[in-house]
């Protein structure tokens, strides 16, 4: 045979030389010949069945056949029946996925995990589940602590950057230094990364406790190489006496189709707490767009009031004068403009003190309110003066209505010993008019009024006669 690096696989060579080795295992045992059959599954070698004779014997061609094809139709069985037990599992795996499909956007993943823990431990003969994301766990059956399961899945998320599941049988053989801290007992872990978001990544965390594997061999199985003068040699085993083998500290493996299962369940779980998360989102926004939009209805009301009395500030009332000033402009809409001033207000002040002062100014504005029409704007000008705007209306209604206001006033009872009168100065519009005009108007006429000894109405028709 030609001399080459890698070794001859001789596999399915039906003639072949015997090992040493083995020639020594056969008289180690004391056995003088032996059968071995490879199975091989589609992944390589999968076992090996082997039947050993005492007294020397020699094999026909058909004997041989005959055993090959025995150990091939157990092998197709023995696969038949895992592919079908993989099938079922697929299946029930499917079933989960479906109901997590309909599955609706309101419930968050902790929820969903709830409700289907008990089947999903089943499922991956698990002892534990757990969801970490966003630094929160939930997690139900036997798992370790909440701050173990953040440690842990921090340790993860530096290890593990792929996106598939990782497992392992024995988390202290991974080189995770806090495994010792772990005293649920759980040392098997199947750990599937959930993207959720660009930024947020959570883990789906399975348990599996520690099982004590116990394994009858037939002999000790590892060949121990033995010195034999400046080379070593392999020792077979001795004899068939049987050698138990206690496994610990181990779970039961994780297998592929369980890792695929997590792998399936982990993505839909993470679209779920992502269709969560931006529904929440929506939530949020929505609630917050609402409370600012309120937030600005009640500013923009404090802007316009008079915390006083509760109706139009000057600030308003100017505005309402200047809009009716565009409007009649353009389209000649009368409108007339009512100035009044309670009359010596300072003495009533002075003689009751000023909160007697604010509840009279309060009373007035109340007892006038019922005399306006609907269209008709009041708002205070400024400390005992008020404005109305009368909107369609001349010069001769709009007196008629500041009498009206004026023996409203006079009527109303203050609880005071002195009678509380205001006086009022009318103007109306007239073409040109700008503001100003106006307001000088309205002001000059109620300074006559006041100069005419108060308490009554006087109006401004100067513009008239220009
Ligand atoms: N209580 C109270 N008083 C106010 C308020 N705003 C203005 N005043 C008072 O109203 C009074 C107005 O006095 P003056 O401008 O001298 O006028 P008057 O005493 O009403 O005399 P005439 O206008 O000439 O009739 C002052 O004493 C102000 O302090 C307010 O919001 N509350």
């Amino acid at each position: 045979m030609p001399s080459q690096e890698t070794p001859v696989d001789l596999s399915s060579g039906a003639l072949r030389a015997v090992s040493p080795v083995h020639r020594q295992y056969m008289r180690n045992m004391g056995i003088a010949s032996s059968l071995s059959v490879a199975i091989h599954s589609s992944t390589g070698l999968w076992g090996l069945l082997s039947s050993h004779k005492q007294n020397a014997d020699v094999l026909t061609q058909s004997g041989r056949d005959s055993v090959v094809t025995l150990v091939r139709v157990a092998t197709q069985r023995l696969f038949l029946l895992k592919a079908e037990a993989a099938g079922r599992y697929r299946e029930q795996i499917h079933q989960q996925r479906t109901v997590l499909a309909r599955e609706v956007q309101e419930r968050g993943p902790e929820q969903i995990l709830a409700e289907h823990a008990a089947e999903w431990l089943q499922l991956f003969r698990a002892r534990g589940v757990a969801l970490v994301y966003r630094d929160q766990t939930s997690r139900h059956g036997c798992t370790p602590m909440d701050s173990q399961l953040l440690d842990l899945s921090t340790w993860l998320a530096e290890q593990w950057r792929e996106l598939n599941p990782w497992a392992t049988a024995c988390l202290a053989q991974t080189g995770y230094p806090k495994s010792g801290d772990i005293s649920c007992g759980c040392c098997g872990l199947l750990a599937m990364p959930l993207v959720i978001d660009v930024t947020t990544r959570g883990w789906l965390l399975f348990f599996r406790r520690e099982q004590v594997e116990i394994i009858d061999w037939a002999g000790q199985p590892r060949k121990i190489p033995e010195r034999v003068g400046d080379q070593l040699r392999l020792t077979p085993r001795q004899s068939f006496a049987v050698w138990r083998e206690e496994l610990r500290g181990q779970s039961l493996a994780w297998q592929p189709a369980e890792l695929a299962a997590a792998r399936d369940l982990g993505d839909d779980l993470a679209v779920l707490a992502s269709a969560h998360e931006v529904t929440r989102l929506n939530e949020r926004l929505e609630s917050e767009g609402e409370a600012l939009a309120r937030a600005n209805d009640h500013l923009h009301e404090l802007a316009i009031t008079d915390s006083l009395t509760g109706i139009m500030n000057r600030y308003r009332i100017e505005h309402l004068v200047q809009v009716a000033l565009a409007n009649a402009e353009r389209y000649g809409q009368a409108f007339s403009l009512v100035l009044f001033d309670i009359d010596h207000f300072k003495q009533v002040n002075d003689s009751y003190g000023h909160d007697e002062g604010d509840r009279i100014l309060k009373t007035l504005v109340n007892s006038l309110v019922p005399c306006l029409r609907e269209g008709d704007q009041l708002g205070r000008w400024g400390g005992e003066e008020f404005m109305v705007l009368i909107p369609g209306t001349h010069l001769g209604g709009a007196t008629e209505f500041a009498e009206r206001l004026r023996a409203r006033v006079v009527a109303t009872d203050y609880g005071l010993r002195d009678p509380v009168t205001v006086s009022l100065g009318v103007t109306e519009w007239f073409p040109g008019d700008s503001l100003k005009d106006l307001l000088v108007r309205a002001d000059s006429a109620m300074y006559r009024a006041k100069k005419a000894g108060r308490n009554q109405v006087f109006t401004d028709n100067s513009k008239e006669h220009d």
